[in-house]
């Protein structure tokens, strides 16, 4: 079927999903496959809802509206641009966030241990008062962290500020202004002298060698929000061996590093790290308490 034969959802749902497969796109910031990225892009694009599928399969499209639709599979297929950055949204952990090209698309493992408190290691969810979360891109980790720790205030940093501005965005939509600081800082830089129960973290964290290897979609997003250095740790480094001085006695450091576990361990050979378990499995993020950090060397 060619693009001029297109004119119902069904044709076009058909002639996305072709074009997706045969593209070899890459699904991994928000959709897992053809059929879903290519469902959303579409209900998107004609402001349909995004749950109700059938009740539209077959009704007859505009002209105009089929060329709005084409031109968002075009640009999904031949720039190969994230979807979030087609529908300036991304949904974590039921939350929907703003966002473009100035931040990546949250997908944070993070997110799915937030519900949960960090449980056990924070005996009372109620008591924490300072949370600092580092590499704040679009403002996601701390405005879900200010929702499970309902009496914490969220310091929240990143480097860029373009970055910022989007996370602004973000945290004006969900009213946590009062809630959530936002601080441009080259990390602890610029950070305000005082203790945190909790330090959270998703920084960059991709050695030099997967850099050359990541799908196209990712040279999409900002590389200094990817780009980790040599081994990946350049970031993680300053920020576990910073930590320290910056935590309460009974504080926790959270830190995801996506592939990098055995780039972590070799990093910080004497640091006994509690690896959490996310769906991605139990060697994306790492957990260490104040005590043990007080061990490490620098
Ligand atoms: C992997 S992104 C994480 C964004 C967000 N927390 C999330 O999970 O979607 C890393 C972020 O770190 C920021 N960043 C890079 N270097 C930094 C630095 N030295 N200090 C503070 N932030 C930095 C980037 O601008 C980017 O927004």
């Amino acid at each position: 079927m060619t693009a001029n034969q297109l004119s119902t959802i069904r044709d076009l749902l058909r002639y996305a999903v072709t074009r997706f497969n045969s593209a070899k796109l890459f699904f991994g910031h928000g959709s897992n496959n053809a059929f879903d990225e290519a469902a959303y892009l579409i209900l998107h694009s004609l402001s349909l809802p995004l749950d109700r599928l059938d009740p539209f399969m077959d009704a007859r499209l505009l002209p105009e509206e089929v060329e709005r639709v084409l031109t968002v599979i075009e640009r999904r297929t031949k720039d190969r641009v994230p979807a979030s950055y087609l529908t300036n949204e991304a949904w974590l952990g039921g939350y929907r966030f703003y966002v473009d090209e100035r931040v990546i698309v949250p997908r944070s493992f993070i997110a799915e241990l937030i519900p949960e408190q960090f449980s056990p290691w924070i005996d009372d969810p109620d008591a924490v008062e300072n949370i600092l979360e580092l590499c704040t891109g679009s403002g996601c980790l701390p405005i879900m962290l200010a929702d499970a720790f309902p009496n914490a205030h969220v310091d929240a940093v990143d480097i860029s500020s373009e970055a910022l501005a989007v996370a602004r965005r973000n945290v004006d939509e969900y009213q946590m202004q009062d809630r959530i600081s936002l601080i441009e800082s080259d990390l602890y830089a610029k950070v305000p002298e005082k203790k945190y129960d909790i330090i959270v973290t998703n920084p960059p964290y991709v050695n030099a060698d997967s850099m050359s290897k990541l799908p196209n979609e990712y040279h999409a997003e900002p590389e200094i929000a990817l780009a980790g250095g040599q081994d990946g740790m350049d970031l993680v480094r300053q920020i576990v061996f910073g930590a320290a001085q910056r935590l309460t006695s009974k504080g926790i450091l959270i830190v995801e590093i996506g592939n990098e576990r055995q780039h972590a361990e070799t990093a910080f050979p004497e640091l006994e790290m509690t690896w959490l378990s996310t769906s991605a499995g139990d060697d994306m993020v790492f957990l260490v308490t104040a005590q043990q950090l007080k061990k490490v060397k620098q």
